[in-house]
């Protein structure tokens, strides 16, 4: 979406009325939805807007037929979850997108196999059975995982995924110049700041690393212009260069304490380094701490001392990125 003339910063540039939202309280369905929502529970809390979508795209006389209509088959996002899987683990070695997509991919079947899969053979007169697979369901995951909006509840909640006609239709930059603002009647996009004439509308998707951005929504933000970009460093990293030219003693001690860390799983998804240094320092701190106590020191209450830190630490780095929490998509089951 491209400005055909300057803008103010705090202009309205669209208004979208809550009736103009699709989701699964805006469709026919709704009351089966409804009726059948203590079936629908699910990890990902995506089922019904699924449904609906499924619902809604084999109906040519839906009042969504033309938004849908956009998107034929819904085949165009080329997110990771499609690329082959060894094209996968060879190009994103190292990002945590392969795990993340293996991940997504097995909540997806099992979703598909438990809960809607029963849900659909029960209804056999809405859905056609033909079309209705999980291929098409991965489909229209990924298409809510790159195109949807959730709104966040007071702070760390947040609302099932929505699809918001219109403002979909904006990419994101980091630098952006809008973005949705949601209020009782309707969604707003709003200029955050001057938008000159030929400018491209950008919104925003969160603050997002490009491993996010890759895994979510199949593109990445050129360079170093990314702000909010991360590595990761697997944990592993350190235990090897920490018994690097050690003796069968200390080898044998670190391997323990190894053992103790990964047991308390203060060692899980890597230490992450942004442009600022290291996400959830505390964390790091007290492993650094455990694996450097002298072995007169080392015991489970005192390891275990430590680890009661760590806890406090991940709490507060958790509650750090709730606040800075996307309003638009997520991964699937997060
Ligand atoms: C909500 S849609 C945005 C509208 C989309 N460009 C379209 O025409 O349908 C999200 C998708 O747009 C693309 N996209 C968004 N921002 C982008 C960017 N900065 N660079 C490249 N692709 C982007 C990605 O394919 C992403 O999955």
């Amino acid at each position: 979406m491209l400005a055909v003339k300057p803008i103010a910063s705090g202009e309205v540039l669209f208004v979208v009325p809550r009736p103009a939202v699709l989701s699964h309280s805006n469709t026919d369905i709704h009351q089966l939805l409804t009726t059948e929502s203590l079936s629908l529970r699910s990890r990902s809390r995506w089922v019904p807007l699924l449904l609906t979508l499924m619902y809604e795209s084999s109906h040519l006389d839906s009042p969504w037929a033309p938004y849908i209509a956009l998107w034929p088959n819904f085949v165009q996002a080329d997110l990771p979850m499609f690329w082959p899987r060894d094209e996968r683990r060879e190009l994103l070695r190292g990002t945590g997108v392969v795990q993340a997509t293996a991940q997504d991919l097995q909540n997806i079947r099992k979703e598909f196999r438990t809960v809607v899969a029963p849900f659909l053979s029960r209804h056999t007169d809405l859905f056609e059975p033909e079309r209705s697979n999980l291929e098409l369901y991965m489909r229209l995951v990924a298409f809510v995982m790159a195109y949807s909006f959730q709104e966040s509840r007071g702070g760390k909640k947040r609302n099932p995924p929505v699809m918001v006609p219109m403002a979909d239709m904006l990419n994101h930059t980091t630098n952006h110049n809008a973005q949705l603002e949601f209020s009782q009647d309707v969604l707003k996009m709003v200029a955050v700041r001057a938008i000159a004439d030929g400018e491209e509308v950008f919104n925003t998707y969160g603050q997002l690393a490009n491993s996010q951005l890759l895994h979510m929504y199949g593109f990445t933000e050129p360079g170093s212009t990314n702000p909010n970009d991360t590595a990761r460093v697997p944990w592993i990293t350190l235990l090897r260069s920490a018994l690097h030219g050690q003796g069968p003693k200390e080898r044998k001690l670190l391997r323990r304490k190894w053992r103790l860390l990964s047991q308390l799983t203060a060692v899980d998804e890597g230490i992450m380094v942004g442009w600022h240094g290291v996400h959830s320092a505390g964390k790091l701190e007290q492993v650094l701490k455990v694996l450097s106590m002298p072995k007169a020191q080392f015991g489970v209450q005192n390891a275990g001392k430590e680890l009661g830190n760590t806890q406090g630490a991940l709490e507060a780095s958790a509650d750090v990125e709730a606040g800075t929490e996307a309003n638009f998509g997520t991964t699937f089951g997060a």
